[in-house]
């Protein structure tokens, strides 16, 4: 038994991942998708300032150090912030197909606990697609890219436009963002039918 629910797999009559002409190249960084957001952005103290890059065909990866402000236990990285890395180098797969998605389901699995100093090495990859959905797995190792897995996710993506966050999002964030030429920018690369 695999453990996964259904909602998990690709439905018949999914479609296998189209990387977008204009992804940036295999090894090039992803840029953060919002300067406050917890999981990349860089004006967040305590955030995981996670750097995602663009690996082939629609994969990523990325690294997180887990510092003292990611403790769970004594001296170990809460499983919250475990799965926020996760989902975050989830969520920068939506750069290689030039489309915004949310986190619609995320199922963690907690293979070894992770200690507060250690680099925890992330690749996922986009394996199927269908309508809106977007199928996708990411793994979390210790001890280098190679290392054995302490983490590892399968999740599903939905596909949404920019009014997703303007309708939903506190006014003042929004408009601030709206303001922001980069910030702009980063929404309509993605956006790529409007
Ligand atoms: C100005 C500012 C610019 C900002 C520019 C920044 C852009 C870059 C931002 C990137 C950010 C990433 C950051 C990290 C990733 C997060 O952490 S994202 C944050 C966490 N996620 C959320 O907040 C999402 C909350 N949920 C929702 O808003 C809604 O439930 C959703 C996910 C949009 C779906 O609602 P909906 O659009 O009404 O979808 P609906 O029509 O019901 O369903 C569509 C399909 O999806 C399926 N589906 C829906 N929900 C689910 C689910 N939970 N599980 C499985 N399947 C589902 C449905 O079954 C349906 O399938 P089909 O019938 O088509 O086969």
């Amino acid at each position: 038994m695999s453990g996964r629910t259904t909602a998990l797999a690709p439905p018949d009559g999914a479609e296998p991942p189209v990387r977008h002409p204009d992804a940036p190249a295999p090894g090039e960084v992803i840029g953060s998708h919002y300067e406050h957001c917890f999981g990349c952005g860089g004006g967040v103290p305590h955030g995981l300032h996670l750097e995602a890059r663009a690996g082939e065909g629609v994969s990523v990866t990325a690294e997180f150090r887990v510092k003292e402000a990611h403790q769970g236990a004594p001296g170990l990285a809460h499983g919250g912030v475990l799965a926020t890395a996760l989902d975050e180098t989830l969520g920068s797969l939506g750069w290689l197909l030039r489309v915004i998605a949310v986190t619609g389901r995320l199922e963690t699995d907690y293979v070894q606990p992770v200690p507060v100093g250690t680099v925890l090495h992330l690749d996922a990859a986009v394996h199927a697609v269908h309508g809106r959905k977007i199928y996708a797995t990411a793994t979390g190792r210790i001890g280098g890219p190679e290392g054995p897995v302490a983490v590892r996710a399968s999740a599903v993506f939905i596909e949404v436009k920019i009014d997703h966050f303007i309708e939903n999002g506190r006014p003042a964030e929004i408009q601030a963002a709206l303001a922001d030429p980069d910030q702009v920018k980063v929404a309509r690369a993605f956006e790529v039918n409007p």
